[in-house]
């Protein structure tokens, strides 16, 4: 059984169409949304959640119809918000003992060993007894994942979980996630692609409402299998390059450039096909050139 799964969702704000119609399944292990800003993401998460109504399709999440069976949902899923405020005057220990309390673990031995458990998974035990204003924003997000932890849900949905933080506190929670997907399904969104390359085991592209793609990411680099090309220039070419053609990414080599360009022909003298990474694959659905 599949641990999610949407048909046909639809979500209207007001006039503005933000979910044109989604189609989703999700099986155990890290499942990486991607889309940019605006895409719907958070829209589809908080659907998901229960915490958003939609309408039309339908929304299976452990085979629980999320319409007529939302309550027994709550119970299963963990959530960390895009915008998550943590009370800094608490320490860490005493934040997730309320939210454990919260999520109706009254029994206080079992809400005591379920605290101790998901301190240990975050790697947090050391701080535990710290306020919370004292912490780095990789602490925050990992407190943030602990509070999603408790009552250890089979489902976990974390929204742009690394936005703000810096380059050694990302890789650590990119660690962290993947180590955490291995017992579970967890549904994180992003418009980063490295932020689920290392560990992800499907993706899906959201862009203005409709779903692009969904599989593998071998399947999601092909996607710009034969346009992308490199091509060495001259490093003050960059800007009259940049007008004409999509420009993936670029790298100094003594006064040249190295250029990455996502086009359906050699798009300068002396360009060289390249294989495709997860990344150009991204970029040609969102530049709307990728295989069908
Ligand atoms: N309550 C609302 N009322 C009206 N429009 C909304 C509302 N919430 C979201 N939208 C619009 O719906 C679209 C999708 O928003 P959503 O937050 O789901 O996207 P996102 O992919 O999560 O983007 P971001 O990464 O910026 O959070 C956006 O155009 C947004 O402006």
């Amino acid at each position: 059984m599949h641990t999610v799964e949407i048909a046909g969702l639809r979500k209207v704000y007001g006039k503005f169409h933000a979910l044109k119609g989604i189609d989703l399944k999700l099986e155990p292990g890290l499942f990486g949304l991607l889309g940019p800003n605006g895409a719907g993401k958070t829209t589809l998460m908080q659907i998901v959640c229960t915490l958003l109504d939609f309408d039309a399709g339908q929304v299976l999440v452990h085979g629980l119809d999320l319409r007529k069976e939302g309550h027994l949902i709550r119970g299963l899923l963990g959530y960390l918000p895009q915008h998550f405020n943590l009370p800094t005057q608490f320490t860490g220990k005493e934040f997730l003992h309320y939210a454990a309390s919260m999520k109706g673990l009254s029994d206080r031995r079992e809400r005591q060993q379920q605290v101790e458990r998901v301190l240990q998974e975050v790697n947090l035990q050391d701080e535990a007894n710290k306020r919370v204003k004292g912490y780095s924003g990789g602490m925050k997000r990992r407190l943030g994942i602990a509070q999603a932890l408790l009552g250890d849900p089979k489902l976990i949905i974390v929204d742009e979980p690394t936005a703000g933080l810096d380059p050694a506190e990302r890789i650590r929670f990119r660690n962290l996630i993947a180590r955490l997907s291995a017992e579970r399904t967890i549904l994180l969104s992003t418009h980063i692609v490295s932020d689920i390359e290392a560990s992800c085991d499907q993706a899906a592209v959201l862009l203005r409402g409709e779903l692009k793609f969904q599989g593998s990411l071998q399947e999601l680099a092909a996607k710009a299998e034969g346009l992308v090309y490199e091509a060495i220039v001259p490093a003050n070419r960059y800007e009259e390059i940049e007008k004409e053609h999509t420009i993936i990414a670029s790298r100094k080599e003594h006064s040249d450039l190295i250029l990455r360009i996502l086009a359906g022909a050699p798009p300068l003298q002396g360009a060289e096909l390249v294989k495709p990474v997860v990344e150009d694959g991204y970029m040609s659905i969102l530049r709307g050139m990728e295989h069908v």
